[in-house]
């Protein structure tokens, strides 16, 4: 583990220095890892890791977008790719990697088929942290740990491939073998991770939770919505507010502040900009903050993961959630995005 200072706050963290790969591929040399679930993160983390050299099997239900999907990847039925049921039975290490709500259907399958010595591993702490939720109570007599991958699926494939990775949390929940850490780690490194922090589940639960309904992906959302609203009602038109809102962030500012922190990118702008973002962070921050500890108390008290689990387990939720994207996708403000997406030059 190297310890490094994270603005003051001296952490620890295994980097593919300290645990390269060939020592991965040592920890797992017997293994046989069953990725059960093939929708975002099961390809990125089943073909980084048979691209690495693992054994690696996928389980997934015949007969769906996603089984087609894991042949047109190069999984072969019978060889590396299996039902559910015999994924299952032959895996050593069991990656359960459907939805968070599937996983408890499928739990009591998954549970019959962890026979002592075996390790379940997860991508997230939700199943275990509220296990009064999903029942996911694993034997005592299998190792449990997670590896959280810090973005998409989409990415953490992208960026192996790209010869980058994606930072990961990993965690472990119980140690039966005595050897639950160092497969955790040799897992994170084995799934393309660019480095990993230690957590454990409900730390990782509740910040993921709470990273994707806000900055991530819901907060920012908002703050688009709310921008261009402002901008388009005082006359501004469609590719002006989307422009001004979206576009230049994503494409230009973003990318610096990824690769040089805010205060270069304050640096960096004119001094009209400088001066204007140096006066309206705070009140930014002042009046979103009591949405964010309403989002976290909300986490806190297991109701994110009730009307998670509730919703997504409808059987009618597909149709709802294409009906809830449609808003999205047909939104003025996604509509001006999909013109200006196709006038980048890069796509002709
Ligand atoms: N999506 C991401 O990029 C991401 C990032 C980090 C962590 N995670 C975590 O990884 C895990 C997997 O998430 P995901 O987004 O890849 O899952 P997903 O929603 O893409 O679903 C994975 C698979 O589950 C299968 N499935 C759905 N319902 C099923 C059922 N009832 N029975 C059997 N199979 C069913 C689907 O066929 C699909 O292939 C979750 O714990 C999630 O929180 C996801
Ligand atoms: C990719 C995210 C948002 O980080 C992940 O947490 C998820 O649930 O999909
Ligand atoms: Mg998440
Ligand atoms: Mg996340």
């Amino acid at each position: 583990m190297a310890k490094l200072n994270f603005g003051g706050v001296e952490e620890e963290v295994v980097t593919r220095e300290e645990f390269p790969l060939e020592k991965a591929r040592e920890v797992l040399s017997t293994e046989t890892i069953a990725v059960i679930g093939y929708g975002v993160q099961g390809p990125g983390q089943s073909l980084n890791m048979r691209d690495n050299g693992f054994n690696v099997i996928v389980g997934q239900r015949k007969g769906g977008k996603s089984w087609d999907k894991a042949i047109a990847d190069g999984w072969v039925p019978g060889e590396t790719l299996f039902e559910l049921e015999e994924a299952l039975a032959k895996g050593t290490i069991i990656c359960y990697l459907l939805s968070d709500a599937a996983q408890i259907e499928l739990w009591p399958t998954v549970k019959a088929n962890l026979t002592a010595g075996k390790s379940l591993y997860f991508s997230h702490g939700f199943g275990v942290t509220y296990k009064d939720q999903t029942g996911i109570v694993p034997p005592a007599d299998v190792d449990v740990y997670l590896v959280a991958p810090k973005g998409s699926g989409t990415s953490l494939r992208r960026l192996f491939v790209e010869g980058k990775g994606l930072n990961s949390s990993f965690a472990v929940f119980q140690d039966a073998t005595g050897k639950a850490r160092e497969k955790c780690i040799a897992m994170g490194i084995g799934v393309g991770s660019g480095y990993l922090f230690e957590t454990d589940f409900y730390r990782e639960v509740t910040s993921d939770l709470t990273g994707e309904r806000g900055t991530l992906m819901g907060a920012i959302q908002g703050i688009f919505a709310a921008q261009y609203e402002v901008l388009r009602s005082n006359g501004h038109t469609p590719s002006e507010a989307f422009n001004e809102t979206v576009e230049e962030l994503t494409q230009s500012l973003m990318p610096l502040v990824a690769e040089n922190g805010m205060d270069w990118m304050y640096a960096n702008c004119s001094t009209t900009a400088q001066r204007g973002a140096l006066d309206w962070w705070k009140p930014f921050r002042d009046a979103t903050k009591p949405v964010f500890e309403q989002l976290y108390n909300s986490v806190k008290s297991g109701e994110q993961a009730t009307i998670s689990i509730t919703r997504n387990s409808q059987p009618d939720y597909r149709v709802k959630l294409e009906e809830e994207l449609a808003e999205l996708r047909e939104s003025e403000i996604w509509q001006a995005g999909a013109t200006v997406r196709s006038l980048r030059p890069e796509r002709g």
